[in-house]
């Protein structure tokens, strides 16, 4: 044990909590007006708290329940022994061939436990570095640059969600058409300072999304643009895609679904394609390498499993050529944080990460973490350098509790169906 302090976990807190969502298209269908995330806390003997968050869906908070009880009397140093506590995951829960909202790859057992180790991960690394006065990039070995640049996550989005369902207000307007993307790319610029640009795709017919990148590339030549319909085309469509914007794409993300349809398109572009659906564990990078069917792969230390399995990719990337960046989904600050901390460490990190924080409105930490340049600066302070305010987890963790159930898990499908009742999952591929 480090001499003088105490890092045995004492105990683990659990707050489930829902948070304001904007009413954000996907293929799918769109975001409910509030989403469900999983605060973690894990106290130390000493006296220390370290945070995590990941996502706070039914299935992973059943999961985390009986991981945390297992977290308690172990040290937070123990990162090895945290990830081979073994705790049966529900079959039940992880029978689909994709996860849920059918956004991140194919879900599994493992990748479900993963999901949730991960914020234990993170919590311990916060705590830890709390008690020696470091911060979390330093316990992964240091940064080697002190800020980390994202991209602006633009989505077609509706004004307001549908009549009759009650969600917070959001001051962004609807984006249905190039010009409405265009007006939200630069909101963004204006409130955050980015410089690079991502528009989730699969929503309208491709030829729509053709104009509205086409429209950003006018509105912003020369700064790097990505695509996104997560997998909503077929090959023939993607590669056509490929073709109109091959100019001025940065890379073409998940045009289709699964490594060998990638690799055709792949192989009949010189666009880069980015991944956040083929390649989504360690067990499905070795077909998508050696068959060339991604050549940038976004992580996500939620479902790869940490910050420390973030590096572990990032150094297959980097071996095998691969480019690596970042791909997220509605999360909060302590997340956020956590990215930052693990990119700054990741020298081959040559995109601008992912990042859904400017959507969210609310947080619950004390000081929202600032995007200047399109940068979050990395911080220096001790563990993550954030720090929870507990009057607002009480407050979005009494909204959990006081719905219904309906809002407790993420059902981008069934948000659809309030506006487009007979609304179902689109078949793929979709165009
Ligand atoms: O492929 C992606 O980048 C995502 O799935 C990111 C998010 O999940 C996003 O699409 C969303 O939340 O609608
Ligand atoms: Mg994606």
């Amino acid at each position: 044990m480090t001499a003088g302090l105490d890092l045995t976990v004492t105990g683990v807190r659990l707050t489930p909590i829902l948070v304001a969502d904007p009413p954000l298209l996907n293929t799918q269908g769109v975001h409910q007006p509030y989403t469900p995330r999983l605060i973690v806390e894990v106290v130390t003997d000493g006296g220390i708290t370290g945070y995590g968050e990941t996502y706070g869906d039914t299935k992973y908070l059943e999961l985390a329940r009986p991981l945390a009880g297992k977290l308690t009397g172990r040290r937070v140093t123990d990162l090895n022994g945290l990830f081979a506590l073994d705790v049966a995951v529900d079959a039940s829960r992880v029978e689909d061939a994709v996860d849920v909202g059918g956004l991140r790859g194919v879900q599994t057992a493992d990748k479900l436990r993963l999901s949730v180790l991960s914020a234990f991960e993170v919590a311990c690394l916060d705590a830890l570095g709390k008690a020696l006065g470091l911060p979390v990039h330093a316990l992964l070995g240091g940064k080697v640059r002190d800020a980390v640049e994202y991209s602006a996550y633009l989505f077609y989005k509706w004004g307001a969600h549908p009549l009759g369902v009650a969600g917070e207000k959001d001051d962004w307007g609807a984006a249905l058409d190039p010009a409405g993307v265009v007006e939200q790319a630069r909101g963004f610029t204006e409130r955050h300072g980015f410089t690079s640009f991502k528009l989730k795709g699969g929503v309208f017919p491709p030829e729509e999304e053709i104009a509205a990148v086409r429209a950003l590339a006018a509105a912003f030549p020369g700064h790097p643009l990505r695509l996104d319909p997560n997998g909503a085309w077929s090959v023939e469509t993607s590669v056509r895609v490929a073709r109109e914007l091959g100019d001025v794409l940065e890379y073409l993300e998940d045009p289709v679904l699964g490594t060998p349809a990638m690799a055709e398109v792949a192989a009949r572009t010189d666009v880069p394609l980015a991944t956040n659906m083929c390649v989504t564990t360690f067990a499905e990078i070795k077909e998508a390498f050696t068959e060339d069917a991604v050549q940038v792969v976004l992580s996500d230390h939620h479902y790869w499993g940490g910050l420390r399995n973030t590096q572990h990719l990032a150094a297959l990337c980097a071996a095998f050529g691969v480019g690596v960046s970042m791909h997220s989904n509605t999360h909060l600050g302590i997340s956020l944080a956590a990215m930052t901390h693990v990119a700054a460490t990741v020298p081959d990190l040559h995109h601008a990460c992912d990042s859904h924080y400017p959507w969210q409105s609310e947080d619950v930490l004390t000081e929202r973490l600032v995007f200047d340049g399109g940068r979050i600066a990395v911080s220096d302070a001790p563990g993550l350098g954030v720090e929870l305010d507990r009057d607002r987890l009480a407050f979005l963790h009494r909204r959990w509790a006081e719905d219904d159930g309906r809002l407790r898990d993420r059902d981008d499908v069934a948000a659809m169906r309030v506006a487009e009742p007979g609304w179902t999952a689109p078949a793929t591929p979709r165009w």
